[in-house]
């Protein structure tokens, strides 16, 4: 893969030219202060300070410390006066005043309510963070939170061109908040994953894999009919890259509305399909066919996507603490089996 197609499908570079096909999306570019902070790996966990004070989480959580019963038992010396935290300097909650001033403008603009994503991603894994358990922001301390909690967040901004055979550099030169409209009632059964190889829709998939939905038994062969014309209409020549895939979610009165452009292959989910199998179907039918996936049972549901948990909860390798747990457990179960043999 070339950094080029990485880079084609960053928001800020394709939602200008497809705007029109997408959703309500306002994009900012963030300041080298932002990215830092998002970066940097503070203990105590600081959300940036906000100039409104009307953000929509409590400024406790702001504190490096939970107010006097820490000051009580540590922050007291024997005379009595507070002791100079050494860390205090450095644990200043930040803050990027312009930045939050322009995104609470945004917000309003958009309804009051946003899906945030940077360059490619958005924080999708770190929903369990917020107190709604989605991703829905009123307010930039919310996104802000979202945003450092999410290992999504992380691959974008350091390991975006990893898969690139042509890679130059880790990063690119500037990152993008892209602010879109928040719609609470996305029906999940309604989004795809299209694949295009060689400039040909040879695949789409049922973007939640987890659910069985009978509706789109019925509907598949109309479903297929409105994303190709979508596709042949809009993006064949309409986007530069000949292999990448697409996103889109199909309104209950049958428009197609674009949601994003994904590279072929790394780190993009092929969802119902494996690269190999869409690679053999493209060599074998040369992209005459179009193959379109959903799941066709209870039965056939796909496990989780994995992406909705703390990394710490799916880590096994070496030191991460479940190698340890493993190892105990395995001791334990072989102690108990031999001391049931030899009481046998
Ligand atoms: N504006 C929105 N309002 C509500 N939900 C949304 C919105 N945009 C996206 N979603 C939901 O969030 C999911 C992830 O969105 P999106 O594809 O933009 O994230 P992503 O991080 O790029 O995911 P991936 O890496 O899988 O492409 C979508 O499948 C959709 O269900």
């Amino acid at each position: 893969m070339k950094q080029e197609e990485v880079k084609r499908c960053q928001i800020q570079e394709w939602y200008p030219k497809f705007k029109s096909l997408s959703i309500k999306t306002i994009i900012h570019e963030l300041p080298e202060s932002f990215i830092d902070y998002l970066l940097e790996d503070s203990k105590p966990f600081l959300l940036p300070t906000s100039i409104s004070g009307d953000d929509a989480l409590p400024q406790r959580i702001q504190k490096p410390y939970p107010d006097d019963d820490y000051e009580e038992e540590f922050g007291k010396d024997l005379d009595g006066d507070s002791q100079e935290d050494p860390e205090q300097e450095s644990s200043s909650p930040p803050c990027f005043p312009d930045l939050e001033s322009q995104i609470k403008d945004s917000i309003k603009a958009l309804g009051g309510a946003i899906f945030p994503k940077l360059n490619w991603s958005s924080p999708k894994d770190a929903a369990w963070i917020a107190t709604t358990g989605t991703l829905c922001c009123t307010s930039f301390s919310e996104i802000a939170l979202l945003l450092r909690s999410s290992d999504s967040a992380v691959h974008d901004l350091c390991h975006a061109f990893d898969s690139c055979d042509d890679k130059t550099s880790s990063r690119p030169p500037q990152f993008f908040l892209a602010l879109r409209k928040w719609y609470p009632s996305f029906h999940p059964e309604m989004e795809f994953r299209c694949f295009v190889r060689g400039q040909r829709l040879i695949g789409i998939s049922q973007r939640e894999v987890t659910g069985f939905y009978p509706v789109l038994i019925d509907k598949k062969v109309d479903l297929e009919l409105l994303i190709r014309g979508f596709f042949e209409e809009n993006l064949r020549l309409g986007f530069e890259s000949e292999d990448y895939t697409f996103d889109v979610y199909v309104t209950r009165d049958g428009r197609v509305k674009l949601l994003d452009f994904n590279p072929w292959g790394a780190f993009t989910l092929p969802l119902l399909f494996t690269w190999d199998e869409l690679e053999e179907s493209f060599k074998e039918k040369g992209g005459e066919t179009i193959e379109f996936r959903i799941v066709g049972s209870q039965c056939a549901v796909r496990p989780g996507l994995k992406t909705a948990v703390p990394y710490d909860y799916l880590d096994t390798s070496p030191g991460s603490g479940w190698d340890q747990f493993l190892r105990r457990a395995d001791e334990e179960l072989k102690r108990q089996t031999e001391s049931s043999e030899a009481g046998a």
